[in-house]
């Protein structure tokens, strides 16, 4: 039951307003939105083109490193864990086909980055495509964050994109070649969050750099892109920021697509940034989230709990009302 009340705190009416029906995470609206997940693009459409990915041997890595392959391209995928890299590109490419390598590599360390970039150079030469990927977040109350919990986060991500585009950029730009570059930040880069306050500043930090070189960069052949991902299930971002899986049906809830996201569909959205049909898109900022961000931000939104008859009833009361 719940009471409508005048500004004096006087009840004028009182009605039942029942809770909206519990609405699962695949239910209704998902209907509308199936995922496609099958390579987008036409065949071959990296062909002849390398690709670089950070943090491509997991989750949404991989996805964008696996279309890329299936499109033709040959990749180097570069973190910290060798093995998992390995298998990833092991994996990828008895089914594509495609060469590719994997490189160890700390994106905090710009010595590091350096000399991945000298292995992929002397394996297949300098990238056309450039994704930086790698992230490192977790949540937790700003309070309780340390110095070094901070930097552990801000390190990756922003300043492991930075070395990666700044060692790259060089000697693209060396070498007078063109290049597209993609960063991977997330929807809070724009409005911030609370409990992931390193990540969000620090994404923030990525946008502005990658907008920043759209601007600069262009003379020399390089084009700069972001996508800004909404929740899209990876072990490597749920174990962290809903470890016990309490939010995930909120969050669900609150996405007018009614669903998360699939690795394959923000993989298909990378290649086309990175491709030549983008070659005119530079500066962008993408954000593919299934509605989340338009959704937690409108002031009535939380109207749609509202029922058929309880809109009668409120457009009755609206209209009755006389004078201000
Ligand atoms: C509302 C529901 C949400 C559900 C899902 C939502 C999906 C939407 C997601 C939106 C955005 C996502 C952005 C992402 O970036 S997801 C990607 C996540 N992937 C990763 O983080 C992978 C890599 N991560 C790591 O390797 C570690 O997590 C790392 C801590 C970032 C770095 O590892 P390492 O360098 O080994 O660091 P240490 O373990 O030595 O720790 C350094 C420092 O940090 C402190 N720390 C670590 N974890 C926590 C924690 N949970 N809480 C507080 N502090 C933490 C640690 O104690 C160290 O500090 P100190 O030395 O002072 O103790
Ligand atoms: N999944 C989601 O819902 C969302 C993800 N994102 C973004 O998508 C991207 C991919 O995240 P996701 O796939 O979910 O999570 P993962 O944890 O699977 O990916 C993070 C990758 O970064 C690599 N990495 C971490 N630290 C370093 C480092 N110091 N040097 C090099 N590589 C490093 C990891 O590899 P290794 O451990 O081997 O170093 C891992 O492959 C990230 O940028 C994330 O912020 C944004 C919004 C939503």
């Amino acid at each position: 039951m719940a009471a409508v009340m005048l500004s004096s705190g006087r009840k004028l009416l009182q009605t039942r307003f029942p809770r909206p029906p519990v609405r699962s995470g695949s239910a209704r609206p998902s209907g509308f939105f199936a995922p496609s997940e099958g390579a987008m693009l036409p065949a071959g459409s990296f062909r002849d083109r390398l690709a670089f990915i950070t943090g491509g041997g997991t989750g949404l890595g991989r996805a964008m490193t696996m279309v890329l392959s299936q499109l033709g391209a040959r990749c180097v995928i570069a973190s910290r864990k060798l093995d998992v890299l390995q298998e990833t590109a092991g994996e990828i490419s008895s089914q594509t086909g495609n060469q590719v390598h994997a490189l160890q590599c700390d994106v905090r360390d710009p010595q590091a980055v350096a000399r991945c970039v000298d292995q992929m150079v002397a394996l297949s030469g300098l990238p056309d495509v450039i994704i930086n990927n790698a992230a490192g977040n977790f949540i937790c109350p700003t309070e309780r964050l340390t110095p070094n919990g901070w930097r552990s986060v801000t390190d990756i991500v922003l300043n492991g994109t930075a070395f990666v585009t700044l060692e790259l950029g060089k000697r693209l730009i060396q070498a007078q070649k063109g290049a597209s570059f993609l960063a991977i930040t997330t929807i809070y880069a724009e409005s911030g969050s609370g409990f992931v306050v390193p990540s969000a500043a620090a994404k923030a930090g990525v946008e502005a750099l990658y907008k920043s070189l759209a601007a600069e960069w262009g003379r020399y052949g390089h084009r700069f892109n972001i996508i800004q991902p909404g929740p899209i299930r990876t072990k490597g971002a749920f174990s962290r920021l809903d470890p016990t899986g309490t939010f995930e049906k909120s969050m669900i809830d609150r996405i007018p697509t009614g669903r998360l996201g699939k690795p394959a569909e923000l993989a298909n959205l990378a290649a086309y940034l990175s491709s030549d049909f983008a070659s005119w898109m530079s500066g962008a900022v993408i954000r593919f989230d299934g509605g989340e961000y338009v959704s937690m931000a409108g002031e009535f939104n939380e109207l749609r709990k509202v029922t058929p008859d309880q809109w009668k009833m409120l457009e009755a009361m609206i209209k009755g009302t006389k004078g201000s």
